[in-house]
């Protein structure tokens, strides 16, 4: 063990376990956690053989197929079925590769079981879950992704066979993107424009099986291929698909909620957008996955930053722990707070989609905007912040944070997508300012309108109520009343321009600007109130608490000074407040610090998962950077082949053109 690290476990002021507990909601979800962890960490057959870093892609892939498999195998035999308790055995078996089949577990399963009728679902579901079929969500187009009703494969009924043709009639009509639709998957759902009766009905989702059940091979009028190298996620094939003249049984059409009868007569849902229900439910569940994934990113920089020593700070004196340095103190804390802050909020996300989604399957749709917003919102602010969080952690660990020995940059590449997928961010913010807006009215009126708004009625000439103690309470009525003025300001500037003669739509489009300072402002709001309010309910021990406020209060007040300008300009705070916040935030950095290791350790990675050098329990760091270096294909031969075919016949060229001097 690093005696650093070590001295730093000591020096705790607080029980780790606690927070754990707190994280993974409760002790008997962290033992089974631990005991799922543990058994993929010692099976020899997820061991694999030289690191993720040195694989071709084609080796990237077939080891996460291997791997996979295997580990599906594994769950069914251990009668694991709980999705989160799968991931955790995953996340520890093979945390370096991204599954082939995600899609497949992630959204085509789902799908069906949302929005397929009972015989759908007994007729798919047994053969998906068995891998007799493979499935991917193929929704995105070379074309469109963001405009969905901008879609161009058409799925059109012919009432004399009972069949949908389904064409992609364009080069930009072709499916792009979906993951698993390359190589891996025998079937997806593609959401294609619904024609019956010679009318388009809208977007519907359909099934189509695009190879052969035995052979693999391509069903008639499918082409589909891999798209080639990406930023990430390379050992996924994702994919494009080009569909001709491909028939499909009426029945393939996910009946659930919009229905075409025999004869081509369409029944359309209550609602348009319920086909759009896959998209929110996975959107819930990525704000706990970006936490997860900058915790990683936190744990491997924080322990770093507590082995790495760097500088004399007084001459002749030993070199300083880097994580001593204020400043590496300002880049890393707040980040750790933010993950503690994800973590919270992501728990709060799928508990919410839960609740609202029985609602739904009950037939109350009324609050299906409401959860649209919040999962759009949410998955928008926590992937900015986890992608850009990631780099900084990069960025603290110097050189080797450049290396994907660091596990570092893997991270990067894994969780940035998350910005644009399942929904660019800009445009998931701009649907939350199109709630935000729509309820705007009620909200004025002081109408009936859910306590996760009701505050943004508040009057806007109140000031602040800090004092030098910088109360929570205070800090989360700033954030209220930022978002408030915010959408006022948003609000009035399209009236403005409404009087001044445009159309709605017009201002609307010359605000968007404005209207996204309002969403998030909104977003951000109601992660301090998530966290603040999960910190203060939390059962645990008095030293535990303080610990947890100390980080809440950071999240505030870094979030305050990071966005300094939306708080001040109409004098909400005063300069003399302003300094409170900037002193308070000095504090709680010296606060934090004895407890930084501590923090990390009960996010409860164990160093499997985070696949990094620097990040090791023990703190071992440079000799595992020696080992991981040794590992290159380079080092394989002392001389490589490329020495006698381009060095040696330059060097000899070079020595007759001139001959060598001594050395
Ligand atoms: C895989 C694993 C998953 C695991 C899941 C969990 C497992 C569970 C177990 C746990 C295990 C843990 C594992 C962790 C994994 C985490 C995941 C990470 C991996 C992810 C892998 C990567 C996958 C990536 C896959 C993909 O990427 S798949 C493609 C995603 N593609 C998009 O996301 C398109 C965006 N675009 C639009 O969503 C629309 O286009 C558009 C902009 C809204 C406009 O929509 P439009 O129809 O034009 O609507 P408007 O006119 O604007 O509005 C008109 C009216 O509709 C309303 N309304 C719009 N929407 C909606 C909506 N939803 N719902 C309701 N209403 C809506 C709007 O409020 C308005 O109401 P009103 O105001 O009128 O009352
Ligand atoms: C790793 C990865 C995996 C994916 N997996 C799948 C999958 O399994 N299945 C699937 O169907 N798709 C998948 N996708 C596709 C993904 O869902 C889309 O890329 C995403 O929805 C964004 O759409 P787009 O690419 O059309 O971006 P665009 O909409 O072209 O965005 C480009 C820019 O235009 C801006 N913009 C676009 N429209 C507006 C607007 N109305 N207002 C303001 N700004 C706007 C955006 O903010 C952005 O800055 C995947 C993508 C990636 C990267």
């Amino acid at each position: 063990m690093n005696p650093d690290l070590a001295q730093e476990r000591r020096r705790a002021t607080f029980d780790p376990e606690q927070v754990t507990s707190l994280l993974y909601r409760g002790p008997e979800n962290v033992r089974k956690r631990r005991y799922l962890q543990n058994a993929a960490i010692q099976d020899q057959v997820l061991r694999g053989s030289k690191p993720w870093a040195f694989q071709s892609r084609i080796e990237q892939y077939e080891t996460a197929l291997q791997m996979y498999i295997y580990m599906m195998n594994k769950l069914d035999e251990m009668g694991v079925t709980d999705p989160l308790e799968r991931m955790y055995y995953q996340e520890a078996g093979a945390p370096h590769y991204y599954n082939p089949m995600a899609l497949h577990t992630g959204m085509f399963i789902p799908s069906i079981e949302k929005q397929g009728t009972k015989e759908q679902k007994e007729r798919w579901l047994p053969m998906a879950r068995s891998l007799q079929l493979i499935g991917t969500y193929a929704q995105t187009e070379m074309g469109h992704g963001t405009f969905i009703r901008g879609l161009e494969t058409t799925a059109t009924y012919d009432p004399s066979s009972q069949e949908f043709v389904l064409n992609s009639p364009t080069v930009t009509s072709m499916k792009f993107w979906p993951g698993g639709l390359g190589k891996t998957s025998n079937c997806c759902l593609v959401m294609a424009q619904l024609i019956t009766h010679g009318k388009k009905r809208g977007i519907h989702l359909f099934f189509v099986q695009i190879r052969d059940l035995k052979t693999h091979r391509h069903m008639p009028g499918v082409e589909s291929g891999d798209i080639g190298p990406k930023f990430g996620f390379n050992s996924n094939d994702n994919g494009y698909l080009k569909l001709s003249n491909v028939r499909i049984p009426r029945e393939n059409m996910l009946m659930r909620y919009s229905k075409v009868l025999e004869d081509g007569t369409y029944v359309p849902p209550t609602n348009q957008r319920i086909g759009y229900g896959t998209m929110v439910f996975v959107r819930a569940h990525i704000v706990t996955n970006s936490a997860r994934g900058l915790s990683k990113a936190c744990v491997i920089a924080i322990r770093y930053s507590a082995v790495r020593r760097q500088t004399e700070v007084s001459p002749g004196g030993p070199e300083a722990q880097i994580i001593d340095y204020q400043t590496q103190q300002y880049k890393l804390f707040p980040l750790l707070a933010t993950a503690y802050a994800m973590y919270f909020t992501g728990r709060y996300a799928e508990d919410y989609y839960e609740q609202i989604a029985s609602e739904i399957e009950a037939g109350n749709l009324e609050s299906l905007n409401q959860l649209h917003a919040v999962c759009a919102g949410l998955k928008a602010f926590s992937t900015w912040a986890c992608t850009a969080g990631i780099e900084t952690c990069r960025l603290c660990c110097g050189g080797h944070g450049y290396s994907h020995a660091s596990g570092i940059p893997k991270l990067y590449t894994y969780y940035t997508p998350g910005c644009t997928y399942e929904g660019e961010n800009n445009v998931m913010m701009l649907q939350v300012a199109r709630f935000l807006m729509k309820i705007y009215p009620d909200i004025k009126r002081g109408g009936p309108i859910h306590e996760f708004v009701q505050y943004l009625g508040a009057d806007l000439t109140q000031k602040s109520c800090m004092t030098e103690e910088v109360a929570l309470g205070c800090l989360l009525k700033a954030f209220q009343h930022r978002a408030a003025r915010l959408l006022s300001d948003a609000a009035a500037r399209i009236e403005n321009l409404v009087r001044s003669g445009k159309s709605r739509q017009e201002a609307w489009d010359a605000s968007t600007v404005a209207l996204t300072w309002a969403a998030k402002a909104y977003c951000h709001t109601f992660v301090v109130r998530t966290f603040s309010q999960i910190v203060s309910d939390a059962a645990v021990d008095k030293s535990t608490k303080d610990v947890l406020t100390a980080l809440c209060k950071l999240y505030a007040i870094d979030g305050i000074i990071e966005n300094l300008g939306e708080f001040i300009e109409d004098g909400f705070f005063s300069p003399h407040q302003v300094s409170f916040l900037k002193n308070k935030l000095a504090d709680l950095l010296a606060e934090i610090r004895p407890n930084a290791v501590a923090l990390v350790d009960a996010f409860d990675y164990p160093d499997k998962t985070l696949d990094s050098c620097l990040g090791r329990y023990d703190g071992q760091v440079y000799p595992a950077l020696y080992e991981y270096a040794k590992n290159s294909p380079f080092n394989e031969q002392e001389v490589l082949d490329s020495y006698h075919k381009f060095i040696k016949p330059a060097q000899t060229e070079q020595s007759q053109r001139a001959p060598m001097a001594r050395l």
